[in-house]
């Protein structure tokens, strides 16, 4: 990337910044392999030629809005056309055919609204300012124009608006495709009431984001042979099971089982649960609330939303029954057996956590299902105890297998009653997948 050989005093350069990450300057001074740097800031600098990069002294003062148009195609140039635009209030910038967001953190209503929309319909891609509808509006008539189907790849860091991309992305083929005048909710609607659901089950607190998406999502829109919306589904990829019993601060277990310890007292009282401090699951992290969510009303929420996307009241309770079983599971706690290396429950305690998670199934085939391993071997099985730590290895691998099989199920029925359409001539997915996290140590 670097260009050494066109640093001469007197050029302006990027230098790298402790604080702001680069920070431009003037070459004072060519000693050898280093160079001396005045930057604005007015420190003296001395850095290697090789680790600094020229700067475009003609780059226009509010940047550029296609960055293949920079004089130097460099990190310190990239990252400061994007600041410069930032700060101007423009979010997106292209580079040739993709498109970077830079996440404003804040609601800008203005930029997604229905006269937006219309402004980019039929657009030429790059005769507006980069937006996201621009690129929606591209796929859509190059679905059309040529006959194929496209797809659309979000990606992005964790919290970086990945989500929030999609779902507008999700609105402009909607708006483009939606059909009007058609009885009952639409396919589009649908799919964009089921993100609530999903949402509920599948999202978490984390570090880098109140509301992270901890599975990926492809979503594909179908579309018939006058470019309308005629089905949808929805695919999910690896949701993140170990959250389900192994949570840090400052981090959330997903967002379902606070819901579900704020319901509406009669809920509470039904489903056997209580603070989520008493519930080791969620106690392992400090962290039980989110700032600007009231788990209670997110708790009826995903109700009305489930009811919008056609999973009846009994299916309701059966969802939210497996959930707070998960909770009563993981408060079952395992002491030494009276045989070598095997395992009870501990006291009263956990046989009432163990028979609440039971009400799904058998009382003595879970607590065997925890306690013992079966051997198939060729002579028949072989029952073995399992001490408390492998015990409770298992209860936590039967947690996670539960919910992992609970959210699939979710999915599954949302996908069938959004419907699917097996006659669809093309189709535009969008590919949401989540960012990965770099911490200095990765589990
Ligand atoms: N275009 C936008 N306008 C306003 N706010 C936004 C926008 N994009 C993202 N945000 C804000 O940033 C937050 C994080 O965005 P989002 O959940 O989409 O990130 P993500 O990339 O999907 O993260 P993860 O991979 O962790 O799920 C959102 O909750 C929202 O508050």
């Amino acid at each position: 990337m670097g260009t050494p050989v066109n640093i001469i005093v007197g050029s302006h350069v990027w230098v790298e910044d402790p604080e702001i990450a680069w920070i431009d300057g003037e070459v004072t001074e060519i000693n050898g392999s280093n160079a001396t740097i005045i930057t604005s800031n007015g420190r003296t600098v001395v850095a290697e030629i090789s680790s600094i990069y020229p700067k475009d002294t003609e780059a226009p003062p509010a940047g550029v809005d296609d960055m293949t148009k920079l004089a130097y195609l460099h990190e310190p140039g990239v990252l400061h056309n994007l600041a410069i635009r930032f700060s101007l209030n423009e979010i997106y910038t292209y580079t040739g055919n993709i498109l970077i967001a830079v996440n404003p953190f804040r609601r800008l209503p203005h930029l997604y609204d229905i006269h937006m929309m219309q402004q980019y319909k039929g657009a030429a891609f790059g005769e507006l300012s980069p937006h996201l509808f621009a690129v929606a509006d591209t796929c859509y008539r190059a679905m059309i124009n040529e006959n194929g189907s496209q797809s659309i790849l979000v990606s992005g860091e964790s919290g970086a608006g990945k989500t929030e991309t999609t779902k507008m992305l999700m609105r402009y083929l909607a708006f483009m495709g939606g059909r009007s005048g058609t009885e009952g909710r639409t396919v589009e609607q649908q799919v964009l009431e089921s993100n609530p659901v999903l949402e509920a089950f599948g999202n978490a607190k984390t570090v880098k984001n109140n509301n992270s998406s901890r599975f990926g999502k492809f979503v594909e829109i179908q579309f018939d042979k006058n470019g309308k919306i005629s089905g949808a589904a929805i695919r999910t990829y690896l949701l993140e099971r170990s959250r389900v019993c192994q949570v840090s601060d400052p981090e959330r277990n997903y967002h379902c089982f606070y819901m579900l310890c704020s319901a509406p007292p009669e809920d509470v009282k039904k489903y056997k649960l209580g603070d989520p401090k008493q519930f080791h699951y969620l106690n392992q992290s400090n962290c039980y609330q989110v700032s600007n969510v009231d788990d209670a009303k997110e708790y009826l929420e995903t109700r009305n939303a489930m009811d919008i996307v056609g999973i009846n009241q009994e299916e309701q309770d059966a969802i939210f029954r497996v959930v707070a079983a998960i909770l009563h599971l993981g408060n079952i706690e395992f002491v030494k057996g009276n045989e070598v290396d095997s395992s009870k429950l501990k006291n009263e305690k956990s046989v009432f956590h163990l028979r609440t998670a039971a009400e799904l199934c058998d009382e003595k085939a879970l607590e065997d299902s925890l306690c013992k391993r079966v051997i198939v071997t060729p002579d028949g099985n072989i029952t073995k105890p399992l001490d408390p730590d492998a015990a409770s290895l298992s209860r936590d691998a039967l947690a996670k297998t539960v919910y992992s099989r609970l959210f699939d199920w979710i999915v599954d029925k949302i996908n069938s009653s959004i419907g699917q359409d097996s006659n669809a001539v093309s189709i535009i997915g969008v590919l949401d997948i989540y960012g990965f996290e770099s911490f200095k140590i990765n589990r």
